[in-house]
């Protein structure tokens, strides 16, 4: 078991409330010191005060236990505060350390883990580890109560002792030894049932793709074979939980067997008293009931190890993207991107960009074009140093951007991606996230120039108005305008957009490229788009191919190379002339 590794990766969240831990040991002692006396006080009741039939004696004993009955109780319920403050202070703490990770994690880390298998580290593994936390107060008080229950009875009986201290190692030993191959199973049930959570949460998401293409024969059908696998794992974990709870169990009941035969002989020899038979009797049933729950709680502790064991890959995950020690914070952009052989692979299958190199002027209204797949999104990632490239550098204004914070150059940069995500909250909020600073004012400047103001103003509460969970109660075009009223706000010296007009209509679009213009007048534009028109507004053009460019120009330069550029207008030209017939 690896229970020491355990308790040192829980000694990290524990640290800070570490006098609270060392309470919660002291209440579980006094418990334990507590319940052992009162079993072996039926010694001197029996042999002092009974048999003598010492009535004194009697009442004082009982007076004592009686007093120490109020203290127990009131020790108790402050001990049951104390925990509940400790498991959830500690249990924040993982959860707070989750967090802040994921947050610096690159996005390498996330197209690599599903989300659904992270959410399944905040939600199951966690209440893993609050159980196990839970559960482990009861162990060591359980463990208390054993080791005073033990004491206690080699004082009344070194022979009987000796005999439960043996069955008592066994009890202890052989769970330990299973419990590894136990939390080995364990972990691979949490994993399991990590990517069960993913395909539902993958499942929910898609549901309109699903229900389109009739694929929900298909799903079931998937989903059923995950949970035969799902059914394989939980049992030989289970089984192996439940052995590591049965067999001191098991063990015990002969070691029981063996104590009252010995102890009835003895006491008919007169070796002890009717008294010490009695209290090792009561002693020892209650070891046997403290072994139980001991027992019972071990499982706990194992799945608490082993959603930790999944927390901690969790955490030991290094970002892929980070800051250099002695980063810089990049200057204002003022001359130009450079991208020098820029290699770039997600993966050894994923391709993305192979030795890249262009220039980008400030005031340049540049746009990429190129097949789906040839990589133009995989630019912005790089510039925006949502991955650093494999080979060559980026630079801006001669500035390495491995040598400059992430902030600093982010802080430059307002980027409307093919994707909009927007946060459940209102939708001043939503375009504030692009600079949390800016006015109420600034935010309506920028709702403005995206085009969105009047339609924000016919919204229930306004600006105020939630736009639900992913922006869901507006349209894709609106979402979109207000992803570039969130870009615009920033007031950012470069402004990307990739395919951020795709879902809009014609005289949306038209109206947002006519601000998109205006605005490309003070500062630098990076446009990716599929509509090959949108070319006609750029003074260069980055044909793309493979991962790499295959040409450049303005827009009359390329026409007149004949490349894929020229084929590309044909075929866009083509599609508007058919267009055209099918709506007259
Ligand atoms: N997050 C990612 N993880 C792995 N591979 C990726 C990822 N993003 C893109 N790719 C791969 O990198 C290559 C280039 O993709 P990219 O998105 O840059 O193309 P694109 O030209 O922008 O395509 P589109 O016009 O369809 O958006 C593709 O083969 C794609 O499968």
């Amino acid at each position: 078991m690896n229970l020491i590794w355990f308790l040192k990766e829980l000694n990290k969240y524990i640290a800070p409330y570490q006098w609270l831990a060392i309470l919660l040991i002291a209440r579980g002692l006094f418990e334990a010191a507590f319940e052992s006396s009162i079993r072996m006080s039926l010694k001197f009741i029996i042999d002092a005060a009974i048999i003598p039939q010492n009535y004194r004696l009697l009442v004082l004993i009982i007076l004592l236990l009686g007093g120490a009955a109020i203290l127990f109780v009131f020790v108790g319920l402050l001990g049951d505060f104390w925990a509940t403050r400790f498991n959830i202070s500690v249990i924040n703490n993982i959860r707070h350390s989750m967090f802040v990770r994921l947050q610096n994690l690159s996005m390498e880390f996330f197209g690599r883990r599903s989300a659904g298998d992270i959410v399944n580290c905040f939600s199951a593994d966690i209440e893993k580890i609050e159980n196990s936390l839970a559960y482990g107060l009861i162990i060591i008080l359980e463990l208390g109560s054993i080791l005073f229950s033990a004491i206690l009875m080699f004082s009344l009986n070194w022979q009987l002792g000796l005999i439960s201290c043996i069955g008592l190692t066994f009890c202890t030993l052989a769970p330990a030894k299973i419990g590894q191959t136990a939390t080995e199973q364990t972990y691979q049930l949490r994993d399991k049932q990590g990517q069960i959570a993913n395909v539902v949460q993958e499942n929910i998401v898609s549901q309109a793709v699903v229900k389109m293409f009739g694929l929900q024969p298909r799903t079931i059908n998937n989903f059923s074979k995950d949970l035969q696998a799902l059914k394989k794992v939980y049992v030989k974990a289970k089984f192996s939980s439940y052995l590591v709870q049965r067999i001191p169990t098991l063990v015990f009941v002969f070691v029981q067997l063996a104590v009252i035969s010995i102890g009835a002989v003895m006491t008919y020899k007169n070796i002890i008293t009717v008294g010490t038979l009695v209290s090792f009797q009561v002693l020892l049933v209650g070891l046997n009931l403290n072994i139980l729950s001991f027992t019972f709680s071990l499982p706990y502790l194992i799945e608490g190890i082993a959603a930790m064991q999944r927390i901690s890959v969790l955490l030991a995950e290094v970002p892929q993207v980070q800051d250099a020690p002695d980063a810089i914070e990049l200057p204002h952009f003022y001359r130009e991107i450079r991208f020098d052989n820029v290699i770039f692979n997600y993966s050894s299958e994923r391709k993305g960009v192979n030795n890249l190199s262009l220039i980008i002027h400030q005031g340049d209204f540049v746009v990429f074009v190129g097949h789906s797949g040839a990589g133009k999104s995989t630019i912005v990632n790089l510039l925006t140093r949502l991955y650093d490239p494999d080979k060559g550098s980026i630079l801006f204004d001669g500035i390495d951007l491995r040598s400059c914070t992430q902030k600093s150059l982010r802080e430059q940069i307002g980027l409307v991606s093919q994707e909009v995500i927007l946060f459940n909250t209102s939708v001043r909020e939503n375009i504030r996230m692009g600079y949390l600073e800016a006015t109420d004012e600034e935010v309506e400047t920028a709702a403005k120039d995206a085009e969105i103001h009047d339609f924000i103003l016919t919204l229930p509460q306004g600006y105020d108005t939630p736009v639900g969970d992913r922006g869901g109660q507006l349209s894709g075009g609106q979402r979109q305008r207000i992803a570039l009223a969130r870009a615009l706000v920033r007031n950012p010296a470069i402004l990307i957009l990739d395919e951020a007009t795709s879902a809009l209509d014609l005289t949306t679009e038209a109206g947002i490229l006519a601000t998109i213009d205006r605005i490309a007048k003070e500062r630098t534009v990076i446009m990716i788009t599929h509509r090959i028109t949108h070319a006609l507004r750029a003074n260069k053009i980055f044909v793309l191919e493979n991962g790499t460019i295959v040409a450049s120009g303005s827009h009359a330069d390329l026409i007149e190379q004949k490349g894929i550029y020229a084929t590309l207008w044909q075929q866009s030209n083509q599609g508007n002339n058919q267009k055209e017939v099918a709506v007259s």
